[in-house]
């Protein structure tokens, strides 16, 4: 039984962290390395091609006992157990958090919904099969008799981000004649622009979207209705062959007129963030083909199995949430870069902003009380070396603390030795300067590099299905593990309502927005004096 008042900092291991912090300035990385030579090899973690260095952190054996003793002292144990049995963890919305079990990873007990939630997934992925195979092949017809060539996937959120990262990280198993884009925000440039360059007649717009309600989502729809109506002169297209779309709420999707037999769905438990495992993934089957959307799910369960069985110091997922936790609460260090050296990762860093930040920015615990210690970190990063040339002076030199999560991949059969060799010593060389720095007093002050910042590094052996899947994967469970210890809720998003509302409120009074704060009603006038 989860209890959801206590707060973590009345346990004895965050106490003994306090104390541990307060003379944290003393602690040096390469003074630790040479007080145990092992230090390299002890802390790291190999699991099913992946590995984690975690040993350039500011972490000692005593902070790391007491992080270690905090994980047992907490309800983690049972809360994962909770999470992996389908029990109804999402408090506020009285909801269980299924997406584990989208990956074939077995529930501890079925309960009637739980089994629920599998046979739909197991009905979805027949479906996924099915529809994938018919588009790759070309039995998949437009209104004309015409195979597809295009696909454009409508979704904002979880509901775009994580096929968009799926298909760009694994574009080397995607099918060579098709052609893939991803909309995602309400800016008609873009849509628009994309529509000119495209033959309706052969395209296929997948409209996913977990409440079928999502503004941006379904503007940019009706703007590819228009489209199909105006050069096919079809009447109500989006009943069609070209339309599919894939949500929790079918019967908002049979309104919008997409016909029920092209409508897939997947259970209110999985969260938008969550939702890549399930239906919303068509279009990765689409792209890469079913057997590779089969091995990213089979990656995840990987990781799923590894995060339920390993004890905590050997635990990935945990460990990165444990360090994370050292730095945000005890070092007050409020932020993470995520630094991939791969340039088809690029939108990670954005995938998983959306995974922790929508997560653990969180200010209640889960019984409603406020918190009074620091929840999620600020997620934020770009592709190596690129940010090198960007954000990296303030890495090395700027007066913030901020961890690095450096990932790399030690192959690339997409690229040649040289320029991967060059990559990955790139990567390899920004950590250990972050670490050791450069205290030449014979230099300027500019040339000072105070060093002492910490870094870990995920290797991959190759970006491969199965790893990309035991990846993202790792990285839910992290964000598990400290909303978990944090004791707030990590499935709800509340704090994105507001904004919503209040557009909803502008668009309706457009002619009248002095009941607004002054500013805003200055700027909504001005903008009106100014439009053509
Ligand atoms: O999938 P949808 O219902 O269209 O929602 C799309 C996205 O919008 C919301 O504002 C939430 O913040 C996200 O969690 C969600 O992924």
């Amino acid at each position: 039984m989860i209890e959801l008042d206590s707060s973590p900092t009345t346990l004895p291991a965050w106490q003994n962290l306090v104390q541990l912090a307060a003379s944290a300035n003393d602690i040096s990385i390469t003074d630790l390395f040479k007080q145990d030579p092992d230090r390299a090899q002890r802390m790291q973690v190999q699991h099913d091609g992946l590995l984690l260095d975690y040993s350039k952190n500011l972490v000692n054996p005593s902070i790391w006992q007491q992080l270690i003793s905090l994980a047992d002292q907490s309800q983690l144990k049972d809360h994962r157990s909770a999470l992996f049995a389908g029990e109804k963890i999402n408090v506020t919305e009285g909801r269980s958090v299924c997406h584990p079990l989208l990956r074939g990873t077995p529930a501890y007990e079925t309960s009637e919904a739980v089994k629920k939630v599998i046979a739909e997934n197991q009905n979805a992925h027949v479906k996924i099969q099915d529809i994938s195979e018919r588009i790759r092949n070309g039995e998949w017809l437009g209104s004309t008799g015409k195979s597809i060539q295009s696909v454009i996937h409508i979704g904002i959120g979880g509901s775009g981000l994580g096929p968009e990262l799926c298909c760009q990280a694994l574009k080397g198993y995607a099918h060579p004649q098709l052609d893939f884009y991803f909309i995602s925000n309400v800016d008609g440039a873009e849509i628009l622009s994309l529509l000119k360059t495209l033959d309706p007649e052969q395209t296929l717009v997948i409209v996913a979207s977990k409440t079928f309600t999502t503004q941006e989502t379904l503007i940019n729809a009706k703007a590819t209705i228009k489209w199909f109506k105006d050069r096919l002169g079809l009447t109500s297209p989006q009943s069609t062959n070209h339309f599919i779309g894939i949500t929790t709420n079918p019967d908002n999707a049979e309104q919008f007129g997409i016909a029920a037999e092209h409508i897939l769905t997947f259970d209110e438990s999985i969260g938008g963030r969550y939702s890549l495992w399930s239906s919303i993934g068509l279009t990765i089957a689409i792209a890469l083909g079913n057997d590779t959307f089969e091995a990213i799910l089979a990656g995840a369960r990987d990781m799923d199995r590894h995060f339920l069985k390993e004890p905590w110091g050997q635990n990935m997922p945990v460990i990165m949430a444990l360090l994370g936790i050292w730095y945000n609460n005890f070092l007050k260090a409020p932020s993470l870069a995520v630094i991939p050296y791969c340039q088809r990762l690029q939108l990670l860093p954005a995938y998983l902003q959306q995974l922790d930040m929508e997560s653990n920015g969180k200010s209640v615990r889960c019984n409603g009380e406020s918190v009074t210690y620091e929840t999620g970190p600020i997620i934020w990063g770009q592709t190596g070396t690129n940010g090198q040339h960007a954000f990296f002076q303030l890495l090395h030199q700027g007066t913030h603390l901020v961890p690095v999560d450096f990932i790399g991949t030690a192959n690339d059969p997409l690229s040649e030795r040289e320029p991967h060799d060059v990559l990955l010593n790139n990567m390899l060389a920004q950590s250990a300067a972050l670490m050791k720095g450069k205290q030449d007093h014979s230099l300027p002050p500019s040339r000072f590099y105070p060093g002492n910042r910490p870094s870990n590094v995920l290797l991959l052996d190759e970006l491969t299905p199965n790893i990309f899947g035991q990846l993202i994967a790792l990285y839910e469970h992290k964000v598990f593990v400290q909303g978990s210890i944090w004791n707030i809720n990590s499935f709800d998003q509340w704090g994105v309502e507001l904004g919503k509302e209040m557009t909803s409120g502008l668009l309706s009074d457009q002619n009248d927005t002095t009941h607004m704060d002054p500013s805003t009603n200055f700027l909504s006038q001005f903008i009106k004096d100014k439009t053509r």
